[in-house]
């Protein structure tokens, strides 16, 4: 892929931006003509997706620009409804990547399947029998989803909890057992349901117990990725703010949402901001990330910021966000809906691990956009002026006059419903 450094898109036309593109990812003739489908998801194939379909439900897609992770060049596709996050995104890319880009990195990525067992007459003894039969559990789970392991994942292992053991309540007392997946490129749910359903007649006769849940789970601990960026103040300069102030800016917004879960929910409601529009671009399951990325945000046992914003010894703003991400490249609608194919090839992603370390990216670089606007000259300044043409549309204005309408409230600062009525009667009078 062609450098994704490309200024002033957001001034060209939207065919041209198309093109531009196209242009990047070095498309031949007939690849390019197919790229950008006229319907985004026919009714047809949604109809085979969920149940009860009578429409489907479009998002604008846009392109975060600029990203430079681990020396690749990346851009973005973001489908959101909210102003301004593409462009903060793209920001603030803009920066890093002149510092140096993010660095990103995911260890192991291995799924969760939890087996709950209830009504095991010795807790401790069913959980020695299920460990005792460790490879044979495993063994099972493996067979239910040979093609995994013939592509290279699979088990790895699997443990027991006891909860609530010294409770008086037989409801509230039960054994959990954990299975470990690698299941390779996708995120995973179906085929850790299927092992879990698989082991779960063998896991009842070892415990003597009663299984009721087999289900993934969605805090995957086991499969986090992790973004960082280091920038020098001199990058960060803005308007009359000096680099440090910004930095200093930055690190005291941090410590707030790092103190304090007012603040922190909506700290990390800027990071997913980054974060769910890729997911959704790409045929995600985006409640899946976002239940991870908030559990993990709590793991302390107080919710706080997701993020980590500090200064090194040269000065430098060092921003790192760790991450579950429970995604996939394929399955799920990943290979079913063709915007999601459209956008893993606009990324050019390689493998799961390369995609969720895309993601924290995005959400650090949306993190910092939000952090820096607040930290300067208050999010209003630049989200609500792009989110005054949405305000003109609802308003009732079109094509030109939505323009118009906006850049009216802008220099009035009067960004809001009532002024943009106003102002579409007046110049349609
Ligand atoms: C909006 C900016 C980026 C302007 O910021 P700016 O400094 O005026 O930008 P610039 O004109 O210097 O342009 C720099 C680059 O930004 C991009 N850019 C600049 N403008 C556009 C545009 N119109 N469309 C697309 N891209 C744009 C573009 O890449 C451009 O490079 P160039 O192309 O010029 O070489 C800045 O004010 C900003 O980042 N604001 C924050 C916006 C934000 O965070 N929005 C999220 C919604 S608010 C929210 O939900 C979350 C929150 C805030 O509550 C979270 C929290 O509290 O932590
Ligand atoms: N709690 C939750 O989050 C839950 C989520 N879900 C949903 O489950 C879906 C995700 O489940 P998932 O199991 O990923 O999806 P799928 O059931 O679609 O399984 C993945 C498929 O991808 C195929 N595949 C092709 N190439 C690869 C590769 N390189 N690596 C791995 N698999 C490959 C596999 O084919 P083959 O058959 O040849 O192996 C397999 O059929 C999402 O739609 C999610 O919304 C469902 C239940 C609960």
């Amino acid at each position: 892929m062609k450098t994704s450094r490309i200024s002033g898109f957001y001034r060209k036309p939207v065919e041209e931006r198309k093109e531009l593109i196209l242009d990047m990812m070095e498309l031949n003739g007939g690849e390019r003509s197919a790229f950008f489908p006229t319907e985004p998801l026919e009714l047809e194939i949604a109809d085979h997706m969920v149940e009860n379909v009578v429409g489907t439900f479009p998002l604008p897609l846009g392109v975060g620009l600029n990203f430079l992770i681990n020396d690749k060049e990346y851009a973005v596709p973001m489908a959101i409804e909210e102003a301004s996050v593409i462009a903060s995104a793209s920001h603030i890319a803009k920066i890093v990547r002149d510092a140096g880009g993010f660095k990103a990195s995911s260890g192991e990525r291995l799924m969760i399947g939890q087996i709950q067992v209830v009504g095991c007459p010795d807790f401790e003894e069913a959980k020695a029998a299920v460990l005792n039969e460790k490879s044979e559990l495993i063994e099972i789970c493996n067979d239910a989803y040979p093609s995994l392991i013939q592509r290279g994942g699979g088990v790895r292992d699997l443990d027991v909890r006891i909860l609530n053991e010294h409770e008086d309540s037989d409801y509230s007392k039960m054994l959990i057992v954990h299975i470990y997946a690698d299941t390779c490129d996708a995120m995973g749910a179906n085929m850790i349901n299927t092992m879990a359903e698989a082991a779960a007649p063998r896991v009842e006769l070892l415990t003597k117990g009663k299984v009721y849940l087999r289900i993934l789970s969605n805090y995957a601990v086991k499969s986090l990725a992790r973004a960082t960026c280091i920038i020098p103040p001199s990058l960060l300069k803005t308007g009359d703010f000096d680099g440090e102030a910004v930095r200093d800016g930055v690190i005291h917004a941090y410590e707030f949402a790092a103190s304090d879960p007012f603040r922190a929910v909506t700290h990390n409601k800027g990071i997913m901001n980054g974060i769910d529009p890729v997911v959704i671009a790409t045929g995600n399951d985006w409640r899946a990330v976002e239940a991870g990325a908030h559990a993990y945000a709590a793991r302390s046992g107080q919710y706080s910021s997701m993020s980590v914003w500090s200064k090194d010894e040269a000065g430098n703003l060092v921003g790192e966000l760790e991450l579950p991400m429970s995604i996939g490249t394929v399955g799920g609608a990943t290979r079913v809906h063709p915007m999601a194919q459209m956008a893993l090839k606009m990324l050019d992603i390689k493998s799961a691990s390369e995609l969720a370390q895309v993601i924290v990216s995005v959400g650090l670089a949306q993190n910092l956009g939000a952090l820096k606007a607040l930290a300067t000259d208050g999010i209003q300044k630049g989200h609500m002026a792009l989110h005054a043409r949405s305000v003109a549309v609802a308003a009732g204005a079109t094509g030109e006059l939505i323009e118009i309408i906006a850049e009216k409230m802008i220099e009035t600062k009067e960004i809001r419903s009532g002024k943009a009525k106003e102002l579409v009667e007046e110049y349609t009078l």
